[in-house]
């Protein structure tokens, strides 16, 4: 049986021609380049955890963050889902910082590294930059392959 999927926020900062990623240091997805987020706390929004988790591993604070997609992750052999709730924020404050989990660079959208990143988002970041929204579900064997996917652009969120 599935347990409870765990909640999950993304948040993807982009500006005109350029994307905000960061290396991840440590912990879950070490390695590659993703947006910012992390867990929800019991008692916290998404949206609240999304801000909190941008602040905390970037730096930046932003007052918008517009919903654009959810995404479930089955992992083989695992029963726990990661329901990840994707966020794009398209003005900021602050300045891009280094923290202990995350390394943040700013990206030309034509140079987004997708070969150090999640196998789903060469799928979905057309989609976002399109400011489409989307819905999708992935089942992946280890962190780099994905066995099969889900993936369908909706009006509403
Ligand atoms: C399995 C998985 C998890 C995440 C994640 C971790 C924390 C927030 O999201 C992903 O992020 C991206 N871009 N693909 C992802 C796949």
């Amino acid at each position: 049986m599935m347990l409870s999927p765990k909640l999950l926020t993304l948040v993807l900062v982009v500006q005109p021609g350029r994307v905000l990623l960061g290396m991840k240091k440590r912990g879950f997805g070490v390695g590659k380049w993703n947006g910012f987020g992390g867990k929800v706390q019991p008692g916290e929004t998404i949206e609240a955890a999304a801000k909190r988790e941008l602040l905390e591993e970037s730096g930046l604070t932003v007052d918008a963050l517009e919903k654009i997609g959810n995404i479930k992750f089955e992992f083989v052999g695992e029963t726990q889902l990661l329901d990840v709730h994707i966020f794009r924020a398209d003005t900021f404050s602050g300045e891009p910082t280094e923290s202990d989990e995350m390394r943040p660079q700013w990206f030309e959208l034509d140079k987004i590294p997708f070969s150090q990143m999640w196998a789903d988002d060469i799928l979905w970041f057309p989609l976002m930059l399109q400011k489409k929204k989307f819905v999708g579900y992935f089942t992946f064997q280890g962190h780099d392959v994905i066995l099969s996917q889900k993936l369908e652009e909706v009006e509403a969120l």
